[in-house]
């Protein structure tokens, strides 16, 4: 039965005293967006949901959670429990710090990253293809070391991608061995694999985090974040140490250290070392579980979609050939590789259930009364599978995004996958450049194929709270 709290709000499940409509959710689907996506088609594509004591209204689709999202006085987060213990207790870093705090470090982060091969296109294309030449060779020594070159894809990008933001960062990158790099991976991958509902729980009653850690994966979150603070710390440290930052600065981390040093006698001053730390994990978080995910749907979904794989390894004959390595001006010719592209972007639903923002204002959006300090829930899974707005949604199609002649359409209505908004994803131009290179030169290089007797892979992604396919066995072959 629908209930409205008041007669403007948003419909919604009826809550009940102190849980609100958590059990509710819950007895929907064992899968979160799953569930999310069943209240949604009851109720409609904004709808009041009660977390404990948390508002919240959770969006169906692309256009409302554009309109959302790019509202100013949408731009926070909401801050409690684990987010909270993210930001070491203060508001810093980027992904979950507000107000002033946020912007300013946005900016300078924006602006700085800049020198260092982030934003512009030329520069950000020769430190992919740097880690990317890396890639390519650990590949073949794999395959050529693999019985029939059987490979198992378990976040096997992770590491690749997690280079390319300490490049960046320190100027310097890891054999995708070293321990401490393993290390890393280990621990991102930890806080991200923690259960959704635990997570949303702990949201919605921090006090939980205290009783049950362990069963709210509370615990593996915090132990993963520490491991990874002490990841960027140590990369702080050592740029300290080289002492090359006031004459010289060659990194990221070196123009944060000028920076500490300029403002040290400032008790305001943002460029601490938590900050540093807590930053560099959004970065470092960000930006390598998200991309690294997508490459291991695209090796995937292309391994069981020979057809496709075809047509792109086509395109790349025909604009590019098999002797030199991609360029970004080549993606304005390569429209099917394109289209494969944003197919990905849809299929993977990659943060799922997006970063939440939080209105700062009562506002009303289309007949809804948003309260202030409601907090946005947006379903990417209901925005790209409802096959209201998607003919066949489950199936992996890229001509959904062509036209008769050929030519790109649609990509308007995955644009939301990056967020809106000023507070869209930091790193949408290194990702988009990025999935180009990488898939590009992947395919060039090998052939993906499912290994002889092995069954057709489950393409149903592991639940975590940034999508990932099940590992998988792929057999990969030298292209001559
Ligand atoms: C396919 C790849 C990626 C996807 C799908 C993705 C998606 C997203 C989404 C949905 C948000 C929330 C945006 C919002 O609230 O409007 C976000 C935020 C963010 N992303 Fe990405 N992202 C990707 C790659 C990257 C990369 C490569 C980086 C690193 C350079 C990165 C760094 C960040 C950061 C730091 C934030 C927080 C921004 C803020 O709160 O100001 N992301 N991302």
């Amino acid at each position: 039965k629908s209930f409205r709290k008041s007669k403007n709000a948003p419909p919604g499940p009826m809550p009940l005293p102190f849980i609100g409509n958590l059990v509710y959710i819950a007895r929907q689907d064992p899968v979160n967006y799953k569930a999310m996506q069943k209240i949604s088609k009851k109720y409609g594509e904004v709808v009041s949901l009660k977390i404990g004591s948390m508002k919240n209204v959770l969006v169906s689709t692309c256009e409302a959670a554009r309109d959302l999202y790019s509202r100013p006085d949408c731009l926070n987060r909401p801050i409690n429990g684990a987010f909270w213990e993210r930001m070491l207790c203060q508001n810093i870093g980027m992904a979950f710090s507000y107000d002033e705090a946020w912007s300013s470090i946005r900016k300078f982060t924006s602006k700085s990253l800049r020198d260092y091969g982030f934003g512009n296109r030329n520069s950000m294309q020769k430190l992919i293809k740097q880690e990317l030449l890396e890639l390519v060779k650990y590949v073949e020594t794999k395959v050529d070391s693999s019985p029939g070159g059987v490979l198992y894809f378990d976040r096997f990008f992770q590491a690749s991608f997690l280079n390319l933001m300490s490049s960046m960062i320190t100027g310097e990158r890891q054999p995708y061995e070293d321990k401490e790099l393993q290390k890393l991976l280990k621990a991102s991958q930890k806080w991200f694999d923690a259960p959704p509902l635990g997570s949303l729980t702990v949201m919605a009653f921090p006090w939980t985090r205290f009783v049950c850690p362990k069963f709210l994966g509370y615990e593996q979150q915090i132990q993963a974040l520490r491991e990874m603070e002490n990841y960027t710390r140590g990369m702080l440290e050592k740029r300290r140490k080289q002492n090359t930052f006031l004459e010289k600065p060659t990194c990221f981390a070196d123009s944060f250290l000028k920076m500490a040093h300029d403002t040290a006698e400032d008790p305001a001053s943002i460029f601490t070392d938590d900050q540093f730390a807590v930053l560099c994990t959004d970065l470092i978080q960000g930006g390598s579980d998200t991309t690294s995910n997508l490459m291991s749907f695209a090796i995937l979904l292309l391994m069981v979609h020979q057809e496709v794989q075809e047509k792109v390894v086509n395109e790349i004959e025909e604009v590019i050939g098999f002797e030199r390595l991609p360029e970004s001006s080549d993606r304005d010719s390569m429209i099917y590789t394109q289209a494969v592209i944003l197919e990905l972007q849809r299929h993977a639903r990659l943060t799922v259930v997006m970063p939440p923002r939080q209105a700062t204002e009562d506002f009303y959006y289309k007949d809804n009364l948003i309260k202030k300090g409601t907090t946005i829930l947006v379903n990417l899974h209901s925005c790209f599978m409802d096959p209201d707005v998607w003919n066949d949604p489950e199936r992996f199609n890229p001509e959904r995004f062509l036209d008769d002649e050929r030519q790109l359409i649609n990509s308007e209505k995955i644009s939301i996958a990056f967020g809106a908004g000023r507070r869209i994803c930091f790193g949408e131009p290194m990702a988009k450049e990025s999935s180009f290179l990488y898939l590009v030169t992947l395919l060039q290089k090998f052939l993906f194929r499912i290994p002889p007797n092995h069954p057709s892979p489950d393409l149903e992604p592991a639940v975590a709270l940034i999508l990932a396919p099940k590992p998988f066995y792929a057999e990969v072959v030298r292209r001559k």
